[in-house]
């Protein structure tokens, strides 16, 4: 490798262009265009060396001109620091420096790099050095656990050799997280393990990563990963250099978070007048010029597209669920509103705003300050009225015989009014025996809770995978999942028509304080969900039925884009 007569050491940025079913789309003449403007990247080197005098301030001033002009990065930065809870001006200070001292360091570089496939590049990052300084480590590691922490839901992380093993332990040490070690050579001798460190099949995995070009790392970790039964649906990086990585991580089901981009680096080195406009356009030439894409190992790992909701109805064999599929598609909503608010007259009053907007409420009458049989009947006119299904989020955990009367009788008689009901599975089949004997022949039905949107839930890996089998071992009566992330196990339930509903759903990303997980409307469907349901982000709402719009636009556009 060369760089404008320096030597760069043999590093991942230079082989992840090699990997294996890689696709550079380079238009024909980038590489002309590249060598091109060597002598150009010589130059600026040559006066970032000898910066001072009048050069240097011309320069500074256009670079800060191009900084002004820069409105749209200033507009994702403010994105960025909402997204991350954090007031703009922290999170610009923080950004600021840490790229300063990533460029001081000389972790990221601009010159003319000659990388392993041939291609010159005039930004060449060498995040190895890192280790070097302590303080831009933990620097580093805190960037990338901000951009990640309250997103990504994970029990175990895993950092991928060599460069971000460091970072993935600064990280673990800072914020106590059990951690996992991917080895890159596997040993022929003692355990042969790939993973090294304690997890359990089935928990959820984040990788960390130092930076992402095409993502083709990070798909060999994932094989790694996935091959021990960890689920991984996040990965966070330092960098994200822009060529299509997360475009490509995307389509194997990754959500990809990034403490940096290329652009925004580019954007405060400019701004501190490191370099000229002519820098700066020949790496964002560079960049567009030089995505990749990684083409699916075999014809049958491409995504598979989804079933309608018409063919999911269709196939259902109970009838409960046929009319909750029929209503989403007469409605073109799939959102449950659970509409948690504790007097029965404002929970009327919300239904009447929401009801237009939805195909399931979601009720739990047991924090409800009274209840009777013209409540439960005000219930059921709104759902005639608004054409949706009702949902009674008890959560029944007992035994078949208990539930029977649960169910049936007391002060709510849920049967009488709730079209859907959902149970624990830990006493085992007999609860849905008993659930059984009461709900089918009143044609209602069931969903078992799969997995939990809170954090540290027990309801994963095996647990989950029992739930598959009982619902399959009814399917007259079970109609579904309580799920967050079906994509990763709901492969192993052959009955294409049992619907997911998703709790935790928020716009905003983020936590409650007490355990609640938020996922997005369009993360939650790419995960497998057919239906949101939304809680304190209808009914706190300044205008609920808005908001209750507002999410039905979103979850529908995101199903549609599945198909
Ligand atoms: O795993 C679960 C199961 C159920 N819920 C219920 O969903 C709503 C979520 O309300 P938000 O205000 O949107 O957080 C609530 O009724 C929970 O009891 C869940 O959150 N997670």
């Amino acid at each position: 490798m060369q760089a404008s007569g320096l030597s760069a050491p043999r590093g991942r940025e230079t082989s992840e262009l090699q990997g294996r079913g890689l696709t550079a789309r380079r238009s024909a003449t980038s590489d002309k265009t590249t060598e091109g403007r060597s002598s150009s990247f010589c130059r600026t080197r040559t006066f970032r060396l000898k910066r001072g005098g009048k050069a240097a301030a011309a320069s500074t001033a256009r670079a800060s001109a191009s900084w002004k002009s820069g409105r749209k990065f200033r507009t994702r930065l403010i994105v960025r620091a909402q997204d991350e809870e954090r007031s703009y001006e922290t999170f610009w200070a923080e950004m600021e420096s840490l790229v300063l001292k990533l460029y001081e360091i000389e972790a990221v570089k601009f010159g003319n790099f000659k990388l392993k496939s041939g291609i010159f590049s005039p930004i060449y990052l060498d995040l190895r050095v890192i280790v070097s300084y302590p303080d831009v480590l933990r620097q580093v590691s805190e960037a990338m656990w901000k951009a990640v922490e309250n997103k990504a839901q994970f029990d175990v992380t895993c950092g991928v050799p060599y460069t971000a093993l460091p970072i993935a332990t600064a990280m673990a040490l800072d914020h106590n997280l059990k951690m996992l070690m991917r080895r890159k050579e596997v040993k022929d001798y003692g355990t042969k393990k790939a993973i090294e460190g304690h997890f359990s099949p089935g928990q959820r995995c984040l990788m960390v990563e130092d930076l992402v070009t095409s993502g083709m790392s990070v798909l060999e970790t994932l094989d790694a990963l996935n091959a021990v039964k960890l689920v991984c649906t996040d990965v966070v990086v330092l960098i994200d250099r822009q060529q299509g990585g997360k475009e490509n991580l995307k389509s194997h089901g990754l959500n990809l978070y990034s403490a940096l981009t290329i652009s925004e680096i580019l954007d405060i080195l400019s701004k501190h007048g490191k370099l000229t406009d002519e820098v700066v356009k020949s790496v964002q030439d560079f960049i567009a010029a030089n995505s990749v894409t990684v083409k699916p190992k075999t014809a049958e790992k491409a995504k598979p597209k989804r079933l309608s909701y018409e063919e999911r109805g269709a196939l259902a064999k109970n009838e409960a669920l046929k009319r909750l599929y029929q209503t989403m598609v007469e409605k073109k909503s799939n959102l449950s509103v659970a509409a948690d608010v504790t007097s029965a007259t404002e929970l009327l009053q919300i239904v009447d705003k929401v009801g237009p907007h939805i195909c399931c409420l979601k009720t739990h009458v047991d924090i409800l300050d009274t209840w009777n049989d013209e409540i439960a009947a005000s219930l059921v006119d709104l759902a005639q009225k608004h054409n949706f299904v009702i949902f009674e989020d008890r959560k029944f955990a007992d035994i078949g015989n208990t539930v029977v009367s649960q169910y049936s009788s007391g002060v709510y008689k849920i049967s009488e009014w709730s079209d859907i009901v959902n149970a624990h599975i830990v006493p085992g089949p007999g609860i849905v025996d008993g659930l059984k004997q009461v709900g089918l022949g009143k044609k209602k039905g069931l969903l078992l809770l799969a997995e939990m949107s809170s954090a540290g839930t027990m309801a994963k890996g095996s647990y989950t995978e029992e739930t598959v089998k009982i619902a399959e071992e009814n399917p007259d009566f079970v109609i579904g999942f309580i799920s967050v992330n079906p994509n990763s196990w709901a492969k192993k339930c052959k009955d294409g028509s049992l619907v997911h509903m998703t709790p935790g759903i928020k716009l905003q990303r983020g936590g409650d304080g007490l355990g609640q997980q938020y996922n997005d409307p369009k993360s939650a469907i790419s995960r497998g969900s057919d239906i949101l349901i939304v809680g304190r982000g209808v009914y706190r709402a300044e205008d609920p039925k808005l908001a209750a719009q507002e999410y039905q636009k979103a979850g529908w556009e995101a199903y549609l884009s599945e198909l």
